[in-house]
């Protein structure tokens, strides 16, 4: 059995980001990583551009002006400014070519036609120069960047209206087991509800993966078979739940033996979720993920979801860590390195009740999981340890 950390680099090594690229709609691109450098079509600002209301001066020596008009924000207008004269101005007006410096109207005092000034104005004060912040033809998003709410306005600020992105993967979600059944049935004995993939769902969504297809499949060989071909064709990532282990009824190996997939792993020495496979297929990339659900969820948080950063182009794709204080004590029970459901609160961690792996109370109030390699037997009151924040 391979330890968490040679599980993550085989995962990390083996995943490559698509070659695939799309043009979208910037308002589309949220969340995607840019394909292309961006260059700037324009000078931003474009203009020389005034940072307040006030009064643009024709020179800075003097402490008295006569005003001679106004520009406001919009206007096309560039009026001829004199040493020893004011023009009214208004945020995000062009200030005219021979004005030196803008003073805030709090600085001055208006008296008939004239703007009185306590003390001269430093040259080029409240003026933002044309393209300050960037110029035109130069860089102004780098390839490889994930674009944010901030990064589309910047784009839309830049007049660009179209980006290059990279795709982000198709996933097939694969249910198995008999005992399955949708919320919302009345169960049978024997019965339970079907809670992974819509599980699933939510992480991904959450990050930013929605083009996600939904299968349920019976524990029965030839069937999951035909799906797993199925979908192995026909999507980026197959994610499977349960039928990994090594009941007679657990027919996910077999079939992906039997479809001669490149098996990369299969087993971690962790808990939760110790038999968790992974393997590829030309393009696509194939997760069997252990069907207890607080297993398949860590297992998704801990490598699916960095796996999914990395195939969308995204360079750093871990999820967040850091060291909190625990404020519980813990005691492992076996040898394998440790996920805990855990509330992190500042710098402090509280490691929850109930961590079975079949157990969703405590995953479901939790914000973080904590960390404990396999050498960390105990944790005390006080003990520093590492979380993985969840997205
Ligand atoms: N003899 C051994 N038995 C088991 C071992 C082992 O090493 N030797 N490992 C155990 C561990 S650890 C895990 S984890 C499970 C994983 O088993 P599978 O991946 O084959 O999952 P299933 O048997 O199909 O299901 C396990 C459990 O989870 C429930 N489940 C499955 N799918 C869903 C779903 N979509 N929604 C909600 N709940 C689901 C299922 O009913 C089972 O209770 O194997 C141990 N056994
Ligand atoms: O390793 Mo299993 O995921 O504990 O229940």
């Amino acid at each position: 059995m391979i330890t968490v950390e040679q599980a993550l680099a085989l995962t990390s090594n083996t995943i490559q980001k698509t070659e695939v690229i799309h043009t979208l709609p910037i308002s589309k691109a949220l969340g995607y990583v840019l394909a292309k450098d961006i260059l700037s079509p324009i000078d931003m600002p474009p203009f020389r551009q005034s940072a307040m209301d006030g009064y643009a001066l024709g020179s800075t020596l003097e402490k008295t002006f006569t005003l001679i008009g106004e520009v406001k924000a919009g206007d096309d207008t560039d009026p001829e400014l004199k040493a020893g004269e004011a023009i009214r101005i208004f945020t995000g007006a062009p200030v005219p070519s021979g004005a030196k410096a803008v003073i805030m109207q709090e600085k001055v005092e208006i008296q008939n036609n004239k703007v009185l000034l306590q003390e001269p104005a430093l040259p080029d004060t409240n003026i933002r120069p044309a393209g300050e912040q960037i110029k035109k033809e130069e860089t102004a998003l780098q390839q490889g960047t994930v674009i944010t709410a901030a990064g589309i306005g910047y784009l839309a600020s830049l007049g660009i209206t179209h980006i290059d992105i990279y795709k982000k993967p198709s996933i097939a979600i694969i249910a198995t087991g008999n005992e399955l059944v949708p919320p919302g049935q009345t169960l049978k004995y024997g019965e339970i509800y079907e809670s992974n993939s819509i599980m699933f769902s939510a992480a991904l969504s959450k990050s930013g993966f929605t083009d996600i297809s939904y299968f349920k499949v019976e524990d029965a060989y030839d069937i999951t078979l035909s799906l797993l071909e199925n979908t192995i064709e026909h999507y980026d990532v197959v994610l499977i739940s349960g039928g990994i282990s090594v009941g007679d009824y657990d027919f996910v190996g077999k079939a992906l033996g039997a479809l001669q997939v490149e098996e990369i792993f299969y087993k971690v020495k962790q808990k939760p979720g110790k038999p968790l496979y992974f393997a590829k297929k030309s393009g696509t990339t194939i997760f069997a993920l252990p069907g207890n659900p607080a297993s398949s969820l860590s297992c998704l948080y801990v490598y699916v979801l960095p796996a999914l950063f990395k195939i969308s182009g995204q360079t750093n794709c871990d999820l967040k860590r850091s060291t909190a204080t625990s404020k519980t004590t813990y005691t492992k029970k076996g040898e394998r390195a440790e996920f805990l459901k855990a509330l992190v609160q500042k710098d402090t961690v509280t490691i929850l009740d109930g961590q079975a792996s079949s157990m969703l109370r405590s995953f479901a109030m939790a914000n973080a999981m904590v960390y404990l390699p396999e050498e960390i037997t105990e944790v005390k009151i006080g003990d520093d340890i590492q979380v993985i924040h969840l997205p």
